[in-house]
């Protein structure tokens, strides 16, 4: 059975696409960059600086969040939005990586992941069908099936037998969605490791199954990003031209560019916030490391031209001070100017399919982070 379309394709530059992704809780300006609130929070940063840093979406971890506070105690007190003062839209994911990822003694059947809880110990099981409940309870915008996603390298009979349990839990996935508030999304994800022949018949069946939506999962999971590009060049095309494609875990500034090049509408990675609580921050001219010592006596900002006053009115050398000092608002400072850093690259991408100047812009943008920092 087919399902309602809420995408808008607004205009495209080659295989480059934007478009409005409307949910319950707002649009989505597509190509989208979606920071983590992994636990319902934004690691060091306030909503309000998200929200005005430019994203429209951010996304929660079903894993951490059924663990801890818990996906009834959540629904009792009125969903996500209502809980952590986040009230725009949320996309949900499965749990079923960050088990692979996070927990003990996990083990996989076709029933279901079951597993230690690494706050507690508990046992848990979580199936295809207790996943769409739990974001249900969480009260996501755009849920996601619930898959099983390969390391790489892989050999080609996991990969394919990974791809096939995935595909039998879209099927469940999307029978316990369907009785799905008005408006709400359900994502499939389409696997197949490094092989294109797999991802050519996982994409095809996924679409048959009929999604929302569509992400590309199964990469960067330590393949090089030729590897990653090449399969986003051999899925993107298999998928609805209509539909948002959503490329998980990534990525780099460099990633978002080239996947966007490609066809990719909507990114998810923890980059921005967790490098900056190491003291990277992302800027036009590329990363540049506060920790490092020539920043010392540095007075000038990151970046004079920044639309984000942190990014264009506080020096290197307080920022390395706040860094090797190991002060929190060191942190604080980075995630808000690494996230503002996104958005800003997500909107220049937005605006130049807009005006059919994305290969200019393309230009523009890697000339900028290859002048490095001077
Ligand atoms: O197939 C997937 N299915 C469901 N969730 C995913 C999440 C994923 N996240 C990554 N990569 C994350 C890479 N991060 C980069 C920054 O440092 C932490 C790891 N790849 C992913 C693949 C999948």
């Amino acid at each position: 059975m087919s399902l309602p379309n809420h995408f808008d394709l607004l205009a495209t530059d080659g295989a480059a696409r934007t478009g409005h992704l409307t949910t319950p809780h707002g649009v989505v300006r597509t190509p989208a960059f979606m920071p983590c609130g992994t636990a319902g929070a934004m690691k060091g940063v306030h909503w309000r600086e998200v929200r005005d840093a430019g994203a429209d979406i951010v996304l929660g971890n079903t894993y951490h969040l059924m663990l801890r506070p818990g996906a009834e105690r959540i629904a009792a007190l009125g969903g996500l939005q209502s809980f952590t003062g986040w009230n725009g839209p949320m996309l949900t994911d499965s749990g079923g990586f960050q088990v692979m990822s996070l927990s003990d003694l996990r083990k996989v059947s076709e029933r279901a992941v079951t597993f230690r809880s690494h706050i507690d110990g508990a046992k848990v099981e979580l199936s295809p069908e207790r996943s769409i409940e739990v974001q249900r309870l969480l009260g996501s915008d755009i849920a996601m099936q619930m898959d099983e996603c390969v390391r790489l390298p892989a050999g080609r009979d996991d990969i394919e037998r990974a791809m096939r349990l995935s595909l039998r839990w879209a099927e469940r996935s999307k029978r316990a969605f369907e009785s799905a508030p008005e408006g709400c999304m359900l994502f499939g994800i389409v696997q197949g490791g490094d092989i294109a022949e797999m991802r050519h018949i996982n994409a095809r069946e996924l679409v048959e199954i009929g999604f929302h939506g569509y992400a590309i999962g199964g990469l960067a999971v330590g393949e090089p990003q030729a590897v990653m590009l090449a399969m986003i060049e051999e899925t993107a095309p298999a998928l609805p031209a209509d539909r948002p494609r959503y490329l998980m875990g990534v990525g780099t500034p460099e990633d978002l560019l080239e996947a966007v090049t490609r066809g990719i509408d909507m990114f998810d990675c923890v980059m921005p916030t967790r490098n900056g609580r190491h003291g990277m921050a992302f800027t036009r001219f590329g990363q540049i490391n506060l920790r490092n010592a020539r920043h010392a006596d540095d007075p000038r900002p990151l970046d004079e031209e920044s639309e984000w006053p942190s990014a264009r009115n506080i020096s290197r050398a307080y920022l390395h001070h706040l860094v090797r000092s190991g002060e929190t608002l060191g942190a604080m400072l980075l995630s808000e100017i690494n996230i503002a850093y996104y958005q800003h690259l997500m909107r220049g991408m937005r605006d130049a399919i807009t005006a059919g100047t994305f290969e200019t812009f393309q230009k523009q943008t890697r000339a900028g982070w290859a002048r490095g920092d001077i």
